[in-house]
């Protein structure tokens, strides 16, 4: 991996790099401005679930129904949906409650030369009316949501799910075994030096996110989905402490 391995055009993300006094993580201006870079260098395998968000919503896509993408940011994963949406005529719906990750999102939803409109609400995820979903994304989202609430998010995503349906779920996780933990944490914070961040913003952005981003177990999600109405819960792909599930409602 190159140093910083910057794309051409996106502003760099260096609000860790110096050092600040640690408030909460907020998805505000300053991180919307940034975005694409952080996430690309942050989330290992972030650039492999993007395209393949589009394979999946190109194989459960079905026509009428409506496809939801909860946590939209900027809306890579939204875009993938369109894409794999293709000429189906279905209702794509991005929501987030970021006032400045919607406001950019229009900007990148226009430049993408696609015919399907999408519909971008600026609202919490907990209050977003759900129905006839065929294909619903939370990509790196529930990880933010209190975890007194996700049950009855999970469960409302569930219950507006068609037969044969699913839900997309990309997630930071925790590891039952504390020797996982320190194992799997370490190699993602190689990840982040091997594309330029310092030990200095990896510390502070960590703790920024303490009590922001509040990661569950595998087993957690798991029960928790299939305590939703989920019938059938995979892992379709891993690395490191990041993981992506595909949970499906039987026919
Ligand atoms: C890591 S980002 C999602 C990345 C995006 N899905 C992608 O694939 O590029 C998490 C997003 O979830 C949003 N978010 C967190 N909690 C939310 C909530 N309760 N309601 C709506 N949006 C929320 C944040 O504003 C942020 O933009
Ligand atoms: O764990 C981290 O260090 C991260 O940066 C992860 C994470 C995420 O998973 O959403 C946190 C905040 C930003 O949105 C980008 C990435």
């Amino acid at each position: 991996m190159s140093n910083s391995n910057k794309k051409p055009g996106q502003a760099l993300d260096r609000l860790f790099a110096s050092e600040r006094e640690t408030g909460e993580f907020r998805f505000d201006a300053s991180v919307a401005r940034v975005f694409p870079d952080m996430i690309r260098r942050s989330v290992p395998g972030y650039t492999t679930i993007i395209p393949m968000i589009e394979v999946i919503t190109e194989q459960y896509a079905r026509p009428g129904s409506h496809c939801y993408d909860l946590g939209c940011s900027l809306g890579a994963s939204t875009l993938a949906m369109r894409h794999g949406i293709g000429d189906r005529d279905c209702i794509l719906t991005g929501v987030d409650n970021s006032a400045a990750m919607i406001e950019r999102c229009e900007h990148y939803i226009a430049l993408d030369d696609h015919p399907l409109p999408v519909s971008l609400r600026c609202e919490d995820i907990l209050d977003t009316e759900l129905m006839n979903a065929s294909v619903t994304t939370l990509n790196f989202t529930l990880q933010f949501v209190a975890p007194e609430r996700r049950a009855e998010l999970m469960t409302r995503i569930a219950d507006a799910t068609l037969p044969g349906g699913v839900l997309i779920l990309s997630e930071k996780i925790r590891f039952e075994s504390e020797e996982e933990q320190a194992i799997q944490t370490q190699l993602h914070h190689e990840f982040k030096r091997a594309n330029g961040y310092s030990d200095l913003e990896i510390s502070q952005k960590r703790s920024a996110l303490e009590q922001v981003l509040i990661p569950e177990t595998l087993a957690e999600h798991r029960q928790r989905l299939t305590d939703a109405g989920f019938n059938q819960v995979m892992v379709w792909y891993q690395c490191f402490n990041f993981v992506s599930m595909l949970a499906i409602k039987s026919p």
